[in-house]
């Protein structure tokens, strides 16, 4: 068997957002502890926002649950006491019922409280997650256009979204059990040292160890995660190239398929191999701390028996001491393990605030300012824009003056910036230097949604909208009655026409494969599509980036005859690498590397026997 590996899975890097599981794995105690109190804020500020009642009624049930069990342990000594007293077995047996009854009724009391404390967190949760999901969601959806081009903004929100929200999820039951545990030792602790200061140091002792077992098995885990991430990932991205529908055709074609399982198993049985060697370990660490807590504890006890021996603790009260140390003991193991989980989800949870933060100042901002509604002459002065995270700039020192009703043709090699000049054009990007006038108004101090308003694009790879194909088209303009004449002739001008046509339901059919009832389209019947959503917006500016790319001859001759046919209405931006068809533009812009490098009609470009006439002449010998 081949040893296949697609991906270099050895020198793959650790990502980023792993990295901060090194840093939970690798911290002590302390660190751990320092971690709790923003998370245990964030948690309960999240809580507050999204139900007071509740959060207010946990927070009560909590102390009143600490104080029962404190109430109860110190009731317990009077048990004792009254049990042996130097007295007959009826007699010290009927005065030891009363606080016996007082005893049972704080057992109750508190067993009562841990299951509505229990209920309010399992409302809390959802409530919480809710409000946390919807303040993402509405972050995310309300940045600018360019925060998408930021790959660092956009794996924020994705992490934000998935991981963050999980980790808020359940750190609001860690930050109960955790308030419910530190309430629980408390009230142990304050019991003991109410009787014998020295108790405290006693439950201490006996507490320690396993809680160092556990915190040591849950860093062995992240170890473990962070030794086997990049594999996982490789393994996903497999299982995705396997199986997903975008690589079906080519996997099949290209004879993939049993090299991919072949690899994919083999990531697999590596990744158990690990699973085994880390539950072997695990189980390990967890009987040194076994033993380890079984010493701590007959040390705890045997302070107790020395005290007894010395006569300087009464024999009731050592009673009461041993259901203390028990109490505390596991109080304070449920403390260790859910510091250590808290300080886990920590990074994740810090996330969402993160993500506000980052939204917020990304947000489109309001000016109140207003684009004009039928720009007259666009003019761009020195216009430069990289995209985030680079440092080349996509388009840089252009200067362009655009009127109303023109046809203007961005051409140009690949990547020479005639999609990213086009979208600073229209404002959808801000020029990262120089300036965009819509007539007198700077594009950058207007109302976003007041630009938006004014354009229709019809993109290079056009959104496949999963929505009727009625509602495909007609989404630019809802508000719009259909059908009318302005309907037809989007339809008749993109040929749209016949793909609603074709369809089983007409314009009534689902473009979605996700339902059971719906329907892919072809390349060039989406592109149809998205022609026909452009031209039906009716807009004073339609940027036509490469709009049939994906058509046949007549369909692209019908479009171009419709884009022309446009009139003093409407000024058209087209990119495109089809020169034929830029012949008729009123202006044609040549950019190499960001640049403009040549600007003219075609006849006077063709005669100057530059950048465009090469161009040119190379599409058009083929068809000679
Ligand atoms: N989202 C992005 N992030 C980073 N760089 C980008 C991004 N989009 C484009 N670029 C870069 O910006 C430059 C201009 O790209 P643009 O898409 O504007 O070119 P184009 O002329 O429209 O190309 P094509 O003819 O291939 O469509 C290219 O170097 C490209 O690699």
């Amino acid at each position: 068997m081949d040893r296949v590996r697609l991906l270099p899975v050895d020198r793959l890097a650790v990502p980023e957002w792993a990295k901060a599981s090194a840093e939970v794995a690798s911290a002590g105690l302390l660190r751990s502890m320092r971690a709790v109190p923003s998370v245990v804020a964030t948690i309960g500020a999240l809580a507050w926002r999204a139900s007071r009642v509740l959060t207010a009624t946990a927070v009560v049930l909590q102390v009143v649950s600490g104080a029962v069990t404190a109430f109860g342990l110190l009731a317990t000594t009077q048990v004792f006491t009254a049990l042996l007293q130097d007295s007959p077995t009826p007699q010290r047996l009927s005065a030891s019922l009363p606080v016996l009854a007082v005893v049972v009724a704080a057992v109750a009391a508190r067993a009562f409280l841990d299951s509505a404390v229990s209920a309010v967190e399992a409302s809390l949760r959802p409530a919480v997650a809710r409000s946390a999901e919807d303040a993402v969601t509405a972050a995310a959806a309300r940045v600018s256009l360019i925060s998408f081009e930021d790959a660092e903004f956009q794996e924020l929100v994705r992490r934000a979204s998935s991981d963050g929200l999980e980790a808020i999820a359940s750190s609001v039951r860690s930050a109960t059990q955790l308030i419910s545990a530190v309430v629980s030792m408390t009230a142990a602790v304050v019991a003991a040292a109410v009787i014998d200061p020295r108790l405290a140091v006693v439950l201490a002792l006996a507490a320690a160890a396993d809680g160092w077992a556990s915190v040591r098995a849950s860093r062995l885990g992240r170890w473990h995660f962070l030794d086997t991430v990049t594999r996982r990932m490789t393994k996903s991205v497999v299982a995705e190239a396997a199986t997903a529908r975008r690589f079906a055709v080519e996997r099949h074609a290209l004879v993939l398929r049993e090299r991919l399982l072949r690899e994919h198993r083999a990531l697999t049985a590596d990744l158990a191999r690990e699973e085994t060697r880390l539950a072997r370990r695990t189980a390990l660490v967890r009987l040194a701390g076994r033993a380890v807590s079984g010493v701590g504890t007959a040390a705890a006890y045997g302070v107790l028996v020395l005290l007894l021996w010395t006569g300087s603790l009464p024999l009731g009260v050592a009673g009461t001491a041993v259901l203390a140390v028990r109490a505390a003991s596991a109080a304070l193991t449920a403390c260790l393990r859910t510091v250590d989980l808290i300080h886990e989800s920590a990074p994740e949870v810090e996330l969402h605030a993160r993500l506000l933060t980052e939204a917020a100042r990304r947000a489109e901002r309001r000016t109140g300012s207003t684009a004009p509604a039928d720009p007259a002459v666009i003019r761009l002065t020195a216009v430069s824009f990289a995209y985030p995270g680079q440092h080349r700039p996509a388009v840089r020192d252009v200067d362009l003056t655009i009127r109303r009703g023109q046809v203007i043709a961005l051409v140009g090699e690949n990547g020479s910036g005639k999609t990213t000049l086009a979208k600073l054009i229209t404002g959808l990007y801000p020029a990262g230097g120089g300036t965009v006038h819509w007539d007198d108004v700077d594009v950058a101090a207007a109302d976003p949604d007041t630009v938006h308003e004014r354009v229709a694009v019809i993109a290079q790879a056009p959104a496949e909208w999963p929505m009727t194909a009625e509602h495909a088209i007609r989404i630019g303009r809802h508000d719009k009655r259909v059908p009318d004449a302005h309907w037809h002739h989007a339809l008749t001008a993109s040929g749209a026409d016949e793909v609603l046509a074709a369809l089983p339901d007409g314009p009534d059919t689902v473009l979605s494969r996700r339902f059971h009832n719906g329907q892919d389209l072809s390349g060039g019947q989406w592109q149809r599509i998205a022609i026909a959503r452009g031209i039906y917006r009716a807009a004073p500016i339609l940027v036509a980036d490469e709009p049939t790319a994906a058509l046949d001859a007549k369909a692209e001759a019908r479009v171009f005859a419709a884009l022309r046919a446009a009139g003093t209405n409407r000024t058209t931006i087209l990119v495109t690498h089809r020169l034929a068809n830029v012949r008729t533009a009123d202006w044609i812009v040549v950019m190499d590397r960001g640049r403009i490098v040549e600007q003219g009609t075609h006849d006077h470009l063709h005669a100057a026997e530059g950048h465009y006439h090469d161009l040119y002449e190379t599409q058009a010998r083929a068809y000679r």
